[in-house]
């Protein structure tokens, strides 16, 4: 809640809508063990993917490199800092900031020399709300970018699938191109 409401002070998000999406949210604690393999290339450690958490805070346990992000297409190893947490922005956070602050596509690779492991917690907003950007951050000229949608309805579709490609984020936003092209036809 502290790291969100600090977040949500620079973007003058409503503290009662905060408090509405995140109070009762859960917390969920997970461990990733990635073994040595002698043909790293022919395997994927964790396969691409945008964390469906409002945050996740990951510690690198043992230091070792793996984590990659996408950043212009391209695969960028986030080097391990000693002593200090990533923090993943997650896609509920990229609906609330109205894309604000994007969740950014990640995986992990492995080695043929040294296991690793990491230990990550997620902070998700409460199950029976739901999911939609924050009302400051929505104007006639900032329209929103995504559709309202409940949590349980967006866990169900992501639950639905496998951790690979498309994120049911996409499914939610809203295309606002069109609505330029409308513009410039009607005037
Ligand atoms: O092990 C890591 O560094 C990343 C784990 C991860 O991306 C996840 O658990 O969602
Ligand atoms: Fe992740």
């Amino acid at each position: 809640m502290n790291l969100v409401s600090k977040m949500g002070k620079v973007l003058i998000i409503k503290v009662e809508e905060l408090r509405e999406y995140f109070e009762n949210g859960f917390q969920s604690i997970g461990m990733n063990y990635y073994p040595p393999c002698p043909q790293p290339e022919k395997i994927v450690g964790l396969t691409p993917h945008s964390d469906d958490s409002a945050l996740t805070i990951l510690l690198e346990i043992n230091e070792v490199e793996g984590l990659q992000i996408k950043k212009d297409g391209k695969w960028i190893p986030v080097t391990p800092f000693p002593n200090a947490f990533v923090v993943n922005i997650g896609v509920v956070l990229e609906i609330v900031t109205n894309g604000t602050y994007r969740s950014i596509e990640h995986r992990v690779i492995v080695n043929s020399v040294q296991g690793r492991l990491s230990i990550g917690t997620i902070y998700l907003v409460i199950y029976d709300g739901e999911m939609y950007p924050a009302s400051n951050l929505v104007a006639e000229n900032n329209p929103p970018l995504f559709k309202r949608v409940p949590v349980e309805e967006y866990f169900r579709n992501l639950c639905a699938r496998k951790l690979r490609g498309k994120s049911p984020l996409d499914a939610l936003r809203i295309e606002h191109v069109q609505d330029k092209y409308k513009f410039i036809l009607d005037n």
